[in-house]
């Protein structure tokens, strides 16, 4: 069985190793426009030697950000932002990719170190949520959202559809569409949040529509040759977890009839009452079996931060690729690390551009 630094290829596109960095939020756009932070961020975890690179939840839509400091790809002006940043990205030996995703009932937020918390109505810098029902997440999220009309479910699919566009058209090798956290997509899948009576509520046939229209609109436009993922909150530890992991593996598996080439498997978080059983690579297990299941490949994140155990993972066929956040964060170069932890042969060169590599390699210590 493979291991953590062996190539990973789907469809057209080849991973230098089974390191994903996760698509983590830098909250530091204007009006959803790339800057030199988001370069500098991405480009380093590029030369650091991860495999695939995912920039940030991307929103399809301006209402769909979670924060004013989001990243946008709902017009041109942001496609050409961050064009420059995949291309370098690519240049640094990773695969790009990004995740386009609508926040549904908990955008308009405050930044996480600013309070993590709804904007408040009467705030210029907050907008009015959209969502399947006319209910609050809770807790610091308190605003209860407008409950979406079928024009405005059809204009949110259209919104994917075009951002999917425009990353393609920028380069984007692997593209993922943010269906977990109790965003929009996953909120629509969750009794919790989804309490329509219309086709897209009630049943689990309803309850999966949009996520299943939504993938299948895309696929139309993302090209046949480049990847095509979802991350799904599969579990929600909220006291159902058989209930609506059978549920998400069905889902997983028509996602798969209608194109989906891999599967992220996450958690659903629509409940602030939920009893996630944080600890390393808590959900490993449930990765393996939504692999297993559905037949597609697979990653799975949350608390990995271990060579040996990301190796363990892949090598004992659990999951195809393991999902980094806070690691790489802490050490972009991670993956050198972990290759020399490892014993791959020659580490440096394995994950590292000539500039650092050279030297690490060349002058080491007996
Ligand atoms: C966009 C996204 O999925 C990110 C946003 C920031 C927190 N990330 C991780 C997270 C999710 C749910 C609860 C705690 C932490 C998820």
């Amino acid at each position: 069985m493979p291991g953590l630094f062996d190539p990973f290829s789907l469809k057209d596109v080849t991973l230098r190793n089974r390191i994903i960095a996760s698509p983590m939020c830098q909250y530091m756009a204007q009006d959803g426009v790339a800057n030199e932070w988001h370069r500098a961020h991405l480009a380093g975890l590029a030369r650091g030697g991860t495999g695939l690179v995912v920039i940030e939840a991307t929103g399809v839509s301006p209402e769909g950000r979670i924060t004013p400091g989001c990243l946008g790809l709902w017009n041109d002006g942001q496609a050409e932002a961050l064009a420059p940043i995949v291309a370098e990205m690519r240049k640094a030996g990773a695969v790009a990719g990004i995740q386009i995703g609508h926040a549904g009932r908990k955008a308009s937020a405050n930044l996480p170190w600013e309070g993590d918390d709804h904007i408040p109505a009467n705030d210029v810098r907050g907008w009015e949520t959209i969502a399947p029902s006319a209910v609050a997440q809770g807790g610091g999220l308190p605003r209860v959202p407008r409950a979406m009309t079928t024009a405005d479910i059809e204009r949110v699919r259209g919104d994917f559809v075009a951002a999917a566009e425009r990353a393609r058209d920028i380069g984007i090798q692997w593209l993922k569409l943010h269906f977990a956290h109790g965003y929009l997509a996953q909120s629509f899948l969750s009794t919790h949040a989804n309490k329509r009576e219309d086709a897209y509520g009630g049943s689990f046939e309803n309850r999966s529509r949009f996520l299943i229209e939504t993938l299948a609109a895309v696929r139309k436009v993302w090209p046949e040759n480049r990847p095509l993922s979802v991350r799904l909150g599969v579990i929600e530890y909220d006291g159902r977890d058989e209930e609506t992991l059978a549920e998400a593996i069905e889902l997983v598996k028509r996602l798969k009839d209608e194109g989906l080439d891999f599967i992220d498997v996450s958690v659903g978080f629509s409940t602030n009452e939920a009893k996630i059983p944080w600890g390393p690579a808590f959900l490993a297990p449930v990765a393996e079996r939504v692999r297993r299941e559905t037949g597609l490949p697979a990653s799975t994140s949350w608390y990995i931060s271990k060579p040996e155990h990301a190796d363990a993972l892949v090598r004992e066929g659990k999951v195809d690729l393991v999902t980094l956040g806070r690691p790489l964060l802490a050490d972009p170069h991670w993956p050198y690390a972990a290759a020399q932890a490892l014993g791959v042969e020659n580490p440096a060169w394995a994950t590292l551009p000539a500039p650092y590599a050279h030297w690490l390699a060349r002058y080491r210590a007996a």
